[in-house]
């Protein structure tokens, strides 16, 4: 495993039947960074009921399993971390409750607040949009020279999102992102999410293979 740049994976919004076992596939297949759950619109209870069904699958092979939009919830419920979008709640008091845990934070393409993030102490800045997607309405629209300014100057890891795919991945990882974080690229993949896994890796490495040549 290359840790300069790592797949970052987040459920589908609704979970089709099976999920479990196709999660196991997808996390079988290769290196997996961390796993976020990502439930839109769903109850409490249906959100308590996937994690404590999937945050054992992704434990067990040691992928961090973060939970979307509710830092209480996953204090709560014992996740490994939460990932906060610009109206997800009090980022500083979410530091404060998931001390010692995981705290993403949405960054859109805002360098400012990617550095308020970064004050905050939170764990990794996510940059996106950086391509057209389906999976959810961007307003954002993100360029890899926001991945390069910030790899350069800070320590903190980034995350690159929206519409990354193997052919499109590797400007972002030249670019010095820490994590690509995809939906459809592993859950649409046409022969299944192992063979989404598979591909999304082999343009990392085919990617940080380039770096290392200079090319
Ligand atoms: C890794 C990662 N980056 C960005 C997002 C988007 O979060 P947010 O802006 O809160 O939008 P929703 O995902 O809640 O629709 C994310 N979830 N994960
Ligand atoms: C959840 C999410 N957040 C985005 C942002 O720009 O903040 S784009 C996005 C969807 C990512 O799914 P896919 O890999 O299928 O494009
Ligand atoms: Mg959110």
């Amino acid at each position: 495993m290359d840790d300069r740049c790592r797949l970052y994976l987040i459920t589908p919004p609704v979970l089709p039947a099976g999920f479990p076992d196709l999660l196991a596939q997808a996390l079988d297949a290769g290196d997996v960074a961390c796993l976020q759950l990502r439930l839109k619109d769903a109850a409490e209870d249906e959100i308590k009921r996937a994690v404590e069904t999937l945050m054992p699958i992704a434990q067990a092979r040691d992928v961090a399993f973060i939970l979307n939009d509710s830092a209480r919830l996953a204090h709560a419920l014992g996740c490994d971390g939460a990932h906060l979008g610009q109206t997800d709640g009090d980022h500083a008091g979410a530091r404060k409750l998931l001390q010692g845990k995981i705290l993403g934070i949405t960054c859109h393409a805002s360098r400012h607040l990617a550095m308020e993030a970064g004050e905050l102490e939170a764990d990794y800045v996510a940059f996106g949009a950086f391509f057209p997607t389906s999976t959810k309405e961007t307003l954002h629209k993100a360029d890899p020279e926001i991945l390069e300014w910030w790899s350069e100057m800070m320590e903190v890891p980034s995350v690159a999102i929206g519409g990354i795919t193997p052919v499109n991945c590797g400007p972002l990882v030249r670019a010095g992102t820490d994590f690509l974080a995809v939906v459809g690229a592993v859950w649409n993949h046409a022969e299944g999410p192992g063979a989404g896994v598979r591909t999304m890796n082999a343009a990392i490495a085919e990617a940080l293979a380039g770096l290392d040549r200079g090319s």
